[in-house]
């Protein structure tokens, strides 16, 4: 039933969710992977379609940016409407020397600086990880289609200006892939609600070295996420 941010009616958000930051993103996706795509949602501009993809009825719902937001919509999707898997697709800055613009990376795991996991079971530093079956999934669809996927752990950020740069400094140092906004809220709403989650992401722009995509890149840069995040849903 409708929630005070999502006005789909019953029925009408599928049970696999694909979940991009952007709401230009999610009707990207629903026009090019999405089959008989319908939009179910547009409040505040956080667009929501649900189509079929392969013949799967999937819904693709924005998050909007950071781990307060997104973590309203996913909590939403899961206790109104019955939705029991999320896939974010996100852009993400890249961190290790290795990767180039435009790779594709799985989030194995989620460090955070959010207050919002502090705050969830207190005194406890939450470990932030997706479903394993669905970080499997993606994996094997990489070795079956012959595409790379980088699988680590990424840093989720409140701050998109981080204003103590020697924090990345040591997240770099201590291995994460890319650095983000959304993955840790994401799998903290897996594991408070009993939910599947996993989020891959395109490398969008760098900390250490030159390189980064426009905005419209960025809006656009989806194609070689999405078919990771189908496969997993799919799983
Ligand atoms: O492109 P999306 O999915 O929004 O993800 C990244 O981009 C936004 C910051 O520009 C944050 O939401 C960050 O996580
Ligand atoms: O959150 C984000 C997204 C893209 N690039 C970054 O550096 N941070």
């Amino acid at each position: 039933m409708p929630t005070p941010h999502i006005a789909a009616a019953e029925g009408e958000i599928a049970p696999k969710v694909i979940m991009p930051g952007d709401p230009r993103r999610a009707t990207l996706i629903a026009e090019q992977f999405f089959d008989d795509a319908r939009l179910v949602t547009e409040v505040r501009g956080i667009l929501g379609y649900t189509g079929t993809v392969g013949g799967e009825r999937m819904t693709v719902m924005a998050s909007g940016m950071g781990m307060p937001s997104l973590t309203i919509y996913a909590t939403e999707l899961v206790r109104s409407y019955g939705v029991t898997r999320i896939v974010r697709v996100g852009t993400m800055g890249g961190a290790q020397d290795f990767l180039e613009l435009g790779d594709v990376v799985a989030a194995s795991a989620a460090h955070t600086d959010s207050a919002m996991s502090a705050a969830r079971i207190p005194g406890v530093q939450f470990s932030h990880a997706p479903t394993f079956g669905l970080l499997r999934a993606a994996v094997e669809y990489g070795e079956a289609s012959g595409t790379t996927l980088h699988v680590g752990p990424v840093f989720t950020t409140d701050a998109f200006y981080q204003p103590n740069t020697a924090v990345g400094a040591q997240m770099v140092a201590h291995g994460v892939l890319g650095i983000e906004m959304e993955a840790a809220g994401l799998y903290a709403v897996g594991a408070a609600e009993g939910i599947e989650t996993l989020m891959v992401g395109t490398v969008s722009d760098f900390l250490y070295k030159k390189g980064e995509m426009s905005p419209a890149e960025r809006e656009s840069t989806f194609a070689g996420m999405v078919p990771f995040a189908i496969a997993a849903l799919q799983s």
